[in-house]
């Protein structure tokens, strides 16, 4: 067994809600993994689940182990679920400290985690007057306290300046590109894109989909081209009349479904509409997402579905 997360069947209910339902996963090493679904998807509740701090039915093993029967948790799974959960009054080092100590790691580990995450500098300074994106980086730093294998972050990009989001982005990356498991949350696609290996997607309590990033977004690309033109309303009635299926999301570039590229050519030609390129469209993560998700009756139940 090798730093794995094995989720099987699992569900957990509040009163008549059901928050998680069913739900099987695994998470492999070597790649970031994204956890992805809209508010109150049920993600937080799982990632709880996995870190033993709720009960539920179904069955989670860490490196083939529940949680509660691993010898050194922090040595194999760190984790990030909520970085306002720090004493403010504590300083970051100290916290680290006590952390540390409570978990026998050297205390050695904490200014080489406060350095990976950049926060040496500030070391001595109260957490209460820390930003969410500095709280952010303290709970990292705790997670990678015991060096595990298995990293597991609720929302990290939360709070970070887009320097921080790019580095939390390259972060992940090193950590699984050195062979551990990184498991990341998020409900902004944007900011998974081009990270991620692996997508979970939720819907309202369920899974929705398990499939590689590339996978997902070559089928969400599909057989459509793109074109670039002065004329997008010409071209518009063009494509249309020609039997395809036109539609817009940058603005002077038409997005075809339907129509091969010579047909394309012939139909702008032949409607003497100029354009100055054409070629496969590449999907978003976000389009693909929606794509996959607008079929999926869960979703439509909560209004923040798509964003
Ligand atoms: N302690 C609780 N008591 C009652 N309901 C809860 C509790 N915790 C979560 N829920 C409900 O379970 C569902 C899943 O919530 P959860 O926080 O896991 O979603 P999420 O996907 O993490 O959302 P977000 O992206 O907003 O963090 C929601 O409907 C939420 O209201």
């Amino acid at each position: 067994m090798q730093s794995t997360i094995e989720v099987n069947g699992l569900t957990k209910r509040y009163g008549q809600a059901t928050a998680v339902d069913n739900v099987t996963f695994a998470v492999r090493p070597g790649e970031v993994t994204a956890f992805i679904g809209p508010n109150g998807a049920g993600k937080s509740t799982t990632m709880r689940i996995i870190l033993g701090l709720d009960s539920a039915d179904g069955t989670v093993l860490i490196n083939g182990s529940r949680y509660r029967d691993l010898d050194d948790p922090l040595r194999v799974i760190g984790a990030l679920l909520d970085a306002n959960a720090v004493h403010p009054g504590r300083t970051a080092r100290n916290h680290l400290r006590w952390l540390a100590y409570t978990n026998s790691i050297p205390a050695a580990r904490v200014d080489a985690v406060l350095a990976q995450v950049g926060l040496s500098s500030v070391a001595n300074k109260r957490v209460g007057g820390f930003s969410l994106g500095m709280r952010q980086r303290l709970g990292i730093a705790g997670a990678l306290l015991g060096d595990p294998p298995i990293l597991m972050f609720d929302e990290p990009g939360n709070g970070l300046d887009p320097e921080g989001v790019i580095w939390i982005r390259t972060f992940m990356r090193e950590l699984a590109a050195a062979g551990r498991t990184v498991f990341v949350s998020s409900h902004l696609m944007s900011e998974l894109e081009g990270t991620a290996d692996h997508l979970l997607i939720m819907g309202v309590g369920r899974l929705v989909a398990d499939i590689s990033m590339a996978e997902l977004l070559a089928g969400a690309s599909g057989d459509r081209i793109d074109v670039r033109t002065p004329q997008p309303t010409e071209a518009m009635t063009a494509l249309a009349n020609a039997g395809g299926e036109a539609s817009t999301l940058t603005t002077g570039v038409i997005t075809v479904r339907g129509l091969a590229g010579d047909q394309v050519a012939a139909a702008l030609a032949a409607a003497q509409v100029t354009f100055t390129e054409m070629r496969a469209h590449q999907a978003s993560l976000e389009e693909a997402y929606l794509d996959l998700t607008r079929n999926v009756t869960e979703f439509s139940a909560s209004p923040e579905a798509a964003t």
